[in-house]
């Protein structure tokens, strides 16, 4: 899957991402319902609600993978999505998806090896000669959220990015997020773990 919406830039005015009045129809089923808001570099939004909401479907919106019944989303630069069930090739290595999802950004295999080093203890742990089918599902999550993230993206778009992880790897996941916003990174995260809306900078509560 192509995750890439455009190129990112380090330096662009205005908010990393805009999003104005979007509303969303399934066929006859409304939802949402005039959806707006905007996230400057480095800052980081929680989107929550109740099962079936449209926090996904927000995201995939934001993603350019659905179109909306009605709004815009503006985006400075390129957004890195990490879906919920991780999109990877069974047959090929963490290895393997560093050089294809790095090549299609224009890096190296080099460069895309430094930068999930740089990622922290969560990247740390994963063996990366392993073929994704022998992999851990919380293992595969994170080479998914790895893939995502690579090449620097303007925005980054999590949709429940943890799911498996140990209690270690859930809290190195947060010290990842942070370290994404002090280097510019927009984030924002599907989640319904509402007792760390406190390590966010902004909440949109999709209700029901
Ligand atoms: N491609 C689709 N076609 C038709 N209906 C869809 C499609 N995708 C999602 N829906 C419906 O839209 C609604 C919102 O789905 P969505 O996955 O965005 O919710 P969510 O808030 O992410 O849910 P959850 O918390 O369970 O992950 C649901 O009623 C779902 O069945």
């Amino acid at each position: 899957m192509d995750r890439s919406t455009a190129r990112g830039h380090d330096e662009v005015a205005g908010p990393a991402i805009e999003v104005d009045r979007v509303s969303m129809r399934y066929g006859r089923q409304p939802v949402l319902d005039s959806v707006s808001f905007s996230l400057e570099a480095g800052e980081s939004l929680a989107i929550i609600g109740e099962n079936g909401c449209g926090k996904s479907t927000l995201l995939k919106i934001c993603a350019g993978m659905v179109t909306p019944t009605s709004g815009t989303v503006t985006l400075s630069g390129r957004a890195g999505y990490c879906p919920q069930n991780a999109s990877l090739g069974a047959f090929l290595t963490a290895e393997d998806h560093y050089r294809w999802f790095g090549s299609s950004l224009g890096m190296t295999y080099g460069d895309a090896q430094e930068e999930v080093s740089g990622m922290g203890d969560l990247l740390g742990h994963l063996d990366g000669s392993k073929q994704v089918r022998h992999l851990s599902g919380g293992n595969a999550q994170k080479l998914n959220l790895a893939c995502a993230a690579l090449g620097r993206p303007r925005v980054l778009l999590l949709d429940e990015p943890y799911q498996g992880f140990d209690e270690g790897s859930y809290l190195d996941f947060w010290q990842l997020i942070d370290h994404f916003c002090r280097a510019g990174v927009a984030v924002i995260v599907v989640t319904h773990l509402l007792r760390e809306l406190n390590r966010v900078d902004h909440v949109l509560d999709l209700g029901r």
